[in-house]
């Protein structure tokens, strides 16, 4: 179980978390949904320890981040929200570093990395460099890092972004999977129907302030025969109405 515990980020003068807290399951797979700059990255970069919170705290299973960092950062697979890192490096160059910061052994990353490889169409271009790649083909080679090491906890942020329509299903089927193992699935996404199709419990933030934190189907039930695009709207949108998200944070905190 990951906990957030009053976490609040200021970079110079932009407030880009507010007293954040909500739990998330193990076994689950967990939405961050919001409008741009609304703090998705921020939340997803503190957990995998690429930027420190201002104030506040984060545990893994009952751990401090700040306490068990290295063994929680092993513990988790991270897809940043842009592909364009270790553009000098061939995909292989990069398996290789992944395989060794997480001391994956030999043979377990061979299998891994043929499996993924091939179901992402990428094994014929292991040895050429990333930054010869498309965005698509970058997105690919860092999911396939990513899942090398079967993390416990795998972060996507904003991870279908350029891929195409058969990525895109492969990756959905490969974090249902992923799930269903009883390991943790986190992302963000601005596609409410991805949202909607995979996640078991959502996060919706607005100008860094946490606005639901519940599960998709009470967030629906709220309002039958919506969709979750028009309650993300009514709740987050430009004419975001108010009492419904009173409501909402009522019913969520009631839960
Ligand atoms: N390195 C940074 N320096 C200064 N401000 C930042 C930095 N990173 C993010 N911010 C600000 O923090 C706020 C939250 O940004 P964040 O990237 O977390 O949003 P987001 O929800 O992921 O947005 P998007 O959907 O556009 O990716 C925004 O106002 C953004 O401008």
């Amino acid at each position: 179980m990951i906990e957030f515990n009053h976490l609040q980020k200021v970079y110079d003068s932009t407030v880009a978390l507010r007293d954040l807290s909500l739990t998330i399951p193990n076994g689950k797979i967990f939405g961050f949904l919001g409008h741009n700059g609304a703090g998705k990255s921020t939340t997803l970069k503190s957990l995998v320890s690429v930027i420190e919170p201002t104030s506040g705290t984060i545990t893994v299973d009952g751990d401090n981040l700040v306490d068990h960092r290295l063994a929680i950062k092993k513990r988790i697979g991270y897809v940043p929200d842009s592909p364009d890192i270790f553009l000098e490096l061939t995909a292989n160059d990069y398996w290789d570093l992944i395989a060794s910061a997480y001391q994956i052994p030999a043979d377990l990353r061979k299998k891994r990395q043929a499996e993924l490889s091939e179901l992402f169409d990428m094994a014929a271009h292991a040895d050429s460099p990333i930054g010869d790649f498309s965005h698509g083909m970058r997105q690919k080679a860092i999911v396939i890092g990513a899942l090398l090491p079967d993390p416990d906890i795998w972060v996507l942020d904003e991870p279908m972004t350029g891929l195409d329509p058969q990525a895109i299903y492969d990756l959905k089927q490969l974090m249902k999977k992923h799930a269903a193992k009883g390991k943790t699935v986190i992302f963000s996404t601005h596609v409410l129907a991805t949202a909607q199709e995979l996640c078991d419990d959502l996060a919706i933030l607005r100008h860094g302030n946490l606005i639901y934190n519940g599960s998709v189907d009470q967030l629906l039930n709220t309002m039958p025969n919506a969709t979750l695009e028009t309650i993300y709207l009514k709740m987050a949108g430009r004419a975001a109405d108010q009492q419904t998200v009173n409501e909402l944070e009522g019913s969520s905190r009631n839960d």
